[in-house]
């Protein structure tokens, strides 16, 4: 049995400001769980590392328990795959919370329900959801009874956007969170997800309607980045940049922490000019590659797509409608632009990605 979970991808690294965000979701975590939360935002904003920063170094540990569900990067085709994310197995003759009572002591947080291995058995061999919800509901509730205060992260709920189970398997998943929340006030649920169509058909459906709230998690604005790009200088180069350095940074990748990284980083080997322009040009062929192949399947699409993409010459930043629906919905998928279904906006998913338009059309 694995409980042990690294938020850490990569390479160690200190975490840095999002004190908004932080400040808004520990005050969510004071309150009564009442609303299930969305936390979305552009590819790599940063959504992955605010939550573990909150479950590893803002939340008193002897208050929480969290449970940890992360689908990303599993192969999730049919029911059995989804419940063998959701619980975690184990053997001995004890109850769920005195396992999860001892797990706490080592670790922040839970990679799965524990369950043990008979009654998963049970669960797997109904095909409905209703036991499932049934135990879990239990355990949480003896998780109260302790006195402490479950929580759910789901990390790309969208991944069972499809499956069926007898209805579709998501909006029982929905419906359940929101007895958890609204109805129940048992446990506190957060759903993570850089899938902004997906992000948009939640925030369109009736059902969900005042039981869910919204977390953007974007990339930073240009005044953090700036500050960003100081805190790294000093973490990993060990010496200061030059205010125009950061504006030239800023120029090409702007608010974006993985890029903003990942040039600091390049900075311990190669010149800034050269690792900007280089990371504009790997940017520029992918965008170039992936207009050649629309233009070779079909021509009419091909030219769609380069008008809507042209309106971006001028701005980062559009209306959503500006763009017709079949086309904007395409580019989101392809992660060519994201999506902010709450301020009906559409922006280039980085500026890195905004610069290669700007250049190529
Ligand atoms: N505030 C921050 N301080 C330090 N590093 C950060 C910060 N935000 C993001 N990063 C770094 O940027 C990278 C991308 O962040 P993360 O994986 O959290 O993004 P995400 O939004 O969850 O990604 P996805 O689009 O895949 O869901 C990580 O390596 C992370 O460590």
């Amino acid at each position: 049995m694995n409980y042990i979970y690294s938020f850490i991808n990569g390479d160690f690294m200190r975490f840095f400001n999002r004190e908004k965000e932080i400040t808004e979701i520990l005050s969510i975590l004071e309150g009564n769980p009442d609303l299930v939360y969305f936390v979305y935002g552009p590819l790599n904003s940063g959504k992955t590392a605010l939550i573990s920063e909150i479950i590893n170094n803002r939340i008193d540990k002897n208050k929480y328990v969290v449970f940890y569900i992360n689908l990303r990067g599993i192969f999730i085709s049919k029911y059995k795959d989804f419940i063998e994310v959701l619980f975690e197995e184990y053997e001995e003759d004890r109850k769920p919370v005195e396992i999860i009572k001892s797990l706490i002591k080592d670790v922040p947080s839970l990679c799965g329900i524990p369950t043990p291995k008979n009654t998963l058995e049970e669960i797997l061999k109904k095909k409905t959801t209703k036991n499932v919800f049934k135990y879990i509901t239990n355990v949480l509730m003896d998780i109260k009874k302790e006195g402490k205060q479950p929580i759910i992260i789901i990390d790309e709920l969208q991944k069972i956007g499809d499956m069926k189970i007898n209805g579709f398997l998501i909006y029982e998943l929905f419906n359940y969170f929101v007895d958890l929340t609204k109805e129940l006030h048992l446990c506190h649920v957060f759903c993570l997800s850089s899938d902004s169509l997906f992000i948009e058909q939640v925030y369109s459906e009736a059902m969900l309607k005042d039981r869910v709230d919204y977390i953007l998690v974007d990339d930073f604005d240009k005044e953090t980045a700036l500050k960003f790009m100081d805190f790294l200088a000093e973490e990993i180069l060990n010496k200061k940049l030059s205010d125009d350095e950061k504006e030239l940074i800023y120029s090409y990748v702007g608010g974006k922490p993985i890029l903003i990284i990942k040039v600091i980083k390049k900075l311990k080997i190669k010149g800034l000019k050269e690792t900007l322009d280089e990371m504009l040009r790997d940017e520029m062929q992918k965008l170039k590659y992936f207009l050649e192949d629309i233009k070779e399947k079909d021509e009419e699409s091909y030219n769609k797509i380069a008008d809507a993409l042209e309106i971006f010459k001028d701005s980062y930043e559009i209306e959503d409608i500006k763009i017709p629906k079949n086309i904007r919905e395409f580019l989101v998928k392809k992660n060519i632009l994201f999506l902010n279904p709450q301020k009906g906006t559409l922006k280039p998913q980085s500026y890195l990605v905004w610069n290669a338009i700007k250049r190529l059309l």
